[in-house]
């Protein structure tokens, strides 16, 4: 070897290792490379390659390092340079919201995996795979990943690394518990292993925890002794995340100054023209604490937002499952194809040996011909079928089997328009179940979920088909009846409180369950799905501020305007159904 190749190697290898710990020397390197001062063989020249990819990359000019990085994967023959390439394309193509690509890549990427035995690459292909999994609500097969990632890491960051992307599939799949010691431990690791980044993130899970448990101050305090290290990071998505789950944790300890400052970074901090989760919740607090001050025009405004980010979020997620979903049928549907062609060849080469001998050969030529048309005919009405199945399950909320939230709105806008040309009557129905952190605690979250489900059924007993009926959240659902006036409204909610009294009588459970429901009609409130809701969410608070196990109707002749409303919330006299039967 010539000394002019010893000394590409040794700049490739330097650049390699500086990659993203020392971005100026990286470039510097590059550049001594690209410059062509030092002669490189065929394979060299696609490291190089691979190399300017990752650099545009982290420039954020993704478009061309798909190119370049496209070109080292056809080109190349050395499968760790490919599985790198593929590792780095497939997140590009995730941060450029190009999920369809992204899976076919993860799909080249893992039937590249067994034949690569370099560590540092692996761990890289594994994670990046098990992050994109959990993107598209594919935990089992994140959680795979991240098991595998712990199962090979050897060093402190490997560990660290491994640590943070299962803990990541725990928390998006709600199965995160501090309870675990693990948790604290991979903290531990992470900070021993100078990772400041995955440790925080990893803390921003536990404060969400906490939360959700009543264990405000603790969270609070926990986000307050790192908040510097995590500013340090400089990066955008956990300043923003941290930000948000500091708002949540003074809104719960009843500090709503704090909690509207923090909510307030964490909108400034996010991710611009990127509608996140952290942001949505951070426009839904500041709607609730606008809401809670009585400044109807600030809430108003933060409620819109909030719908909006709210709305992009769920959209990008359900674009995320459709790719995934997509790119298995492809494939799938690449595989029978290939099947079905290999079929076909083998009938056309017993023809050829068959027509030498008769012509009855040749009908029974024409009659495998067609056996291979019909079954191509058979695949292609299974692929189309589990698509639509596919579509229908991205609609659909798992537990309960009725619409998902972003079905629901999208359903209840379609049919709102219709009454609207038609001028006929609707009215939105908000539900929400009493106490159900009660039977959660006392019976356990299996029970809490078999409640929900059998509250869903009594209500569906009560519905016609034209109505719409869906979950919101946890135990909030919403149903929209067409055809419905303020009249006749009060008796159909009625029946519905009447069926969601009797769930644990009839599950024999010693707990009581109801709900409360807030009303809202186009009579009052038009056809605007938002203005509805807004008013629906009214009647709902004050079902519950009234005692709960009822339902109220939104009383627009407190006045024209929501704020009039508000003013005269104390002690407005309400239409209270539970209290006139
Ligand atoms: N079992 C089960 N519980 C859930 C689910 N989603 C949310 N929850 C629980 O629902 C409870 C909601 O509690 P809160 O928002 O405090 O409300 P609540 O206890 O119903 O009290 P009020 O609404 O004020 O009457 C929490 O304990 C959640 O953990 C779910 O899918 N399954």
């Amino acid at each position: 070897q010539s000394p002019s190749v010893d000394r590409a190697e040794q700049l490739l290898g330097q650049a390699r290792a500086v990659e993203t710990s020392d971005v100026a020397r990286f470039s510097a390197i590059l550049q001594q490379l690209n410059s062509g001062s030092i002669p490189l063989s065929h394979e060299q020249q696609l490291r190089l390659r691979y190399l300017n990819a990752f650099q545009l990359a982290y420039k954020g000019d993704n478009k061309d390092a798909v190119l370049l990085l496209d070109s080292v994967i056809d080109e190349s023959s050395n499968p760790t340079l490919r599985l790198r390439a593929l590792s780095t394309e497939v997140n590009v193509l995730g941060l450029s919201f190009r999920y369809e690509e992204a899976f076919s890549k993860l799909n080249q990427l893992l039937d590249l995996l067994p034949q690569v035995t370099d560590k540092p690459t692996r761990l890289q292909a594994m994670g990046v795979s098990s992050l994109l999994y959990t993107e598209a609500g594919q935990y089992d097969l994140a959680a795979n990943s991240a098991d595998q990632m712990l199962y090979e890491g050897s060093t402190p960051g490997d560990t660290c690394r491994a640590n943070y992307v299962k803990l990541f599939v725990l928390h998006k799949s709600g199965k995160f518990s501090t309870l675990d010691p693990e948790v604290r431990q991979a903290v531990g690791i992470c900070v021993r292993a100078k990772e400041p980044l995955f440790a925080n993130l990893i803390r921003s899970f536990i404060a969400d925890y906490e939360i959700r448990h009543g264990q405000f101050k603790e969270a609070i305090t926990l986000l307050h002794a790192n908040a510097r290290t995590v500013r340090n990071t400089h990066y955008p998505r956990l300043i923003s995340e941290f930000n948000e789950v500091l708002a949540r944790a003074y809104w719960g300890s009843g500090d709503a100054t704090r909690a509207q400052e923090a909510a307030l970074d964490a909108v400034s901090s996010a991710i611009k023209n990127e509608y996140t989760e952290p942001l949505a919740l951070a426009y839904k607090l500041l709607y609730q604490i606008e809401k809670q001050q009585g400044n109807f025009a600030a809430a108003l405004d933060y409620h819109e937002k909030y719908m909006a980010a709210d709305k992009g979020y769920l959209n990008s997620l359900s674009t995320k499952a459709l790719a995934y979903q997509t790119v298995k049928q492809q494939v799938l549907a690449k595989k029978l194809q290939v099947a079905a062609l290999n079929k076909e060849n083998r009938i056309l080469q017993l023809q050829q040996a068959l027509s030498k001998k008769d012509v009855e050969a040749g009908r029974l030529w024409i009659i495998l011909l067609l056996s291979v048309l019909a079954f191509i005919a058979f695949l292609t009405y299974r692929i189309k079928r589990s698509q639509l199945k596919f579509m229908r399950l991205a609609r659909r909320d798992g537990l309960t089997g009725i619409y998902n939230r972003q079905h629901f709105v999208t359903e209840a806008e379609r049919q709102l328009q219709y009454c609207r040309k038609s001028t006929r009557d609707a009215c939105l129905v908000l539900i929400d179940l009493d106490h159900f952190k009660v039977v959660n605690d006392t019976f356990g979250h299996s029970t809490g979920d078999r409640v929900l489900k059998r509250a869903v059924e009594a209500c569906q007993a009560h519905l016609r088909s034209t109505d719409i009926f869906g979950r919101l959240g946890g135990e909030e659902f919403g149903i929209l009846l067409p055809e419905c006036s303020l009249e006749q409204v009060v008796g159909r909610v009625e029946q519905l409180r009447l069926a969601i009294a009797s769930v644990a009588e009839r599950d024999t459970l010693d707990v009581s369950v109801s709900g409360s429901f807030g009303v809202s009609a186009t009579e009052q409130s038009g056809y605007d799905l938002r203005e509805l809701l807004i008013h629906a969410d009214d009647a709902l608070y004050q079902a519950k501020n009234t005692g709960r196990n009822r339902a109220v109707v939104f009383d627009a002749s407190k006045g024209d305007s929501h704020e009039e409303m508000r003013k005269s919330r104390a002690g407005a006299p309400v239409v209270d159904i539970a209290d006139q039967v």
